[in-house]
């Protein structure tokens, strides 16, 4: 009986622990961060190690000179002596050179809302690290290694989520890393470690002292996409988990309604080369191989069984014509985010090579935006197409055979089935379909005395697309529940007991085996999934799956071994 508790509930808010869990390291700024990475320091502690390339590290220094040299001699240069933003054209004097970045910090401390997850903060530490060790912004080193730091001893500030338009940057939510790292106030708080509290005593308790930011070294540390990017490679990471899983869904779905393989078969997708659409075909090819549950029909042959429709119907039979879109689009999504991830996003940057430095925009957020929206709007097509199975599944007109709604014991006539659990997903379905919407498009905010006239909203749809796998996460337990409960049914049709195991193809087998034994209802010969309505409830069900599959449990281990290749 697996264990996970009920309180899991609210998966946004599952809290790793950081410290002691972590056997890998993550070397930064050899410009080639992944997202599983990223995710790995997120979410599973692992540890950080800065470079020792020196080329790089003589690069954070000489970008640092390249600063302290031009306010020595009063050079003009964006946010260094000059005023922000709309307020650019004020002149700051090189004595009131630092006190402008610190006083940033403070002007910026306007974030509205709950806190982010941990995980995403986290994240967003080793994002900005890797942006700063590009060398292009001015920052000492020691304020890098401060993250660093923070990161391996399990040390992340309260983040909130409102307060940035994501045009430039993550003015707002960075403040609040940037507030804490230096120990500006007692007001900037963190978690250690699972304990909160003020971030001048955490640094006390790490050893280190409050530390003033000096010239352009606010700009540096706020100026930049790292936390919608830190958001977004975590939402990227799940989706791609909920999309592996998804696959599996409608493989047991698939089995549950005796479909055929045929319509899967290599000729088909060859004449139709789209590589999402091919992936998808064989891949479905696979989870349905050695199936007693199928018509096994790739050699051309059409089981025509009068009553019923000579081949299946579209969700079946298009699948791979539905999906291909979706997995081209994720792959090309992550594609975007990692180039984000291995990018230096603040302004003004600094070329040392040539000792010059530039006013730009890398700060922008926009293909986290446009990104985030695309993320949700496949979500939502994902979970339509799951909808579609669990309706087919539930009507004997179109189930092929099975009870209405799936009920286990058709002799206690009191028994509905799964009728709860289809008007429950019911309910989900339209909601993430809804997320799908963009919002990068809209809602022109022309901030900041309009030097800010254009903005991306990649921290509102990053953490829209969170919110988004969050409700997909429990979506996906209940099309889990109905595949499980079907194949149980469709097993007892053609093998006379219910025990699954028997006839799944044997790349769905782990995968039914695994939900069975996170819901703490073992297979069994003489009772299917649910067998009579009142000996479970199905909310502790959906929670539990929910949980493990928001915690890279055994669900996701069952499912991604199926996709190594
Ligand atoms: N992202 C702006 C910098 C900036 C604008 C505005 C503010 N601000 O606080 O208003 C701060 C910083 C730029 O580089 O032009």
């Amino acid at each position: 009986m697996n264990t996970v508790s009920l309180n899991t509930h609210q998966t946004s808010n599952y809290s790793p622990s950081f410290l002691g869990n972590s056997d890998k390291t993550v070397i930064v700024g050899d410009q080639n961060l992944t997202i599983d990475e990223v995710v790995s320091v997120a979410r599973h502690g692992s540890l950080v190690r800065l470079t020792e390339n020196q080329q790089v590290l003589q690069g954070v220094q000489a970008s640092r000179d390249y600063i302290n040299n031009a306010v020595e001699t009063g050079q003009p240069i964006y946010g260094v002596t000059s005023g922000f933003g709309g307020m650019a054209n004020v002149v700051i004097s090189p004595e009131c050179a630092s006190l402008l970045q610190n006083n940033l910090v403070w002007f910026l401390k306007s974030g509205a809302g709950k806190r982010l997850p941990l995980a995403d903060v986290r994240a967003a530490m080793l994002l900005r690290i890797n942006s700063h060790l590009y060398g292009a912004s001015g920052i000492r080193l020691e304020l890098i290694q401060r993250m660093e730091k923070f990161l391996n001893a399990g040390v992340t500030p309260h983040v909130y989520e409102f307060g940035s338009i994501g045009a430039s940057g993550d003015l707002v939510p960075l403040s609040y890393i940037t507030g804490a790292l230096i120990g500006l106030d007692p007001s900037y708080t963190v978690d250690f470690n699972g304990k909160e509290m003020d971030a001048p005593t955490a640094l006390k308790k790490l050893g280190l002292e409050p530390l003033q930011l000096l010239a352009k070294e606010g700009l540096a540390m706020m100026n930049g996409t790292s936390v919608m990017t830190a958001i977004a490679a975590n939402c990227v990471y799940d989706t791609k988990t909920l999309l592996a899983i998804a696959m599996g869904a409608h493989a047991l779905a698939i089995q549950g309604l005796n479909g055929t393989n045929q319509s899967f078969h290599p000729f088909i997708h060859q004449l139709k080369p789209h590589p999402g659409q091919k992936w998808t075909a064989s891949q479905m090819l696979n989870l349905l191989a050695g199936s007693r549950l199928i018509r096994d029909e790739l050699d051309g042959s059409h089981d025509y069984r009068g009553t019923h429709l000579i081949q299946d119907r579209y969700s079946l039979r298009c699948l791979p014509q539905y999906m291909g879109p979706i997995v081209d689009g994720i792959e090309q999504i992550q594609k975007q985010i990692e180039v984000e991830i291995n990018s230096a996003t603040d302004n003004p940057l600094i070329d040392v090579q040539n000792q010059a430095s530039y006013h730009g925009g890398n700060f922008l957020g926009q293909y986290i935006s446009t990104g985030m929206d695309q993320l949700r709007y496949y979500i939502g097509l994902l979970a339509k197409h799951l909808d579609v199975q669990i309706a087919s599944l539930v009507a004997p007109e179109f189930n092929n055979g099975l009870s209405a709604s799936l009920v286990g014991n058709r002799e206690r006539s009191v028994n509905m089935g799964l009728k709860g659990l289809q008007i429950a997903g019911n309910s989900i379905m339209p909601l993430l379909t809804f997320y799908g919407n963009s919002i990068a498009d809209r809602y022109p905010t022309h901030a900041e005395q309009f030097n800010q006239n254009i903005n991306s909203q990649g921290f509102a749809s990053a953490n829209l697309a969170r919110h988004s796998v969050e409700i997909f996460q429990q979506y996906m337990a209940i099309a889990l529940m109905f595949g499980v409960q079907a194949v149980d049914l469709r097993t007892y049709a053609v093998a006379e007991h219910y025990d699954a195991r028997a006839c799944l193809s044997p790349a769905t087998r782990d995968l039914y085996i695994a939900v069975r034994d996170v819901v703490g209802q073992p297979p069994s010969a003489d009772r299917p999934y649910i067998w009579n309505d009142h000996e479970q409830g199905l909310d502790l069900h959906i929670a539990r799956i929910a949980a493990d599959i928001a915690a890279d449990g055994q669900i996701v281990s069952a499912v991604k071994n199926l996709f190594a290749n």
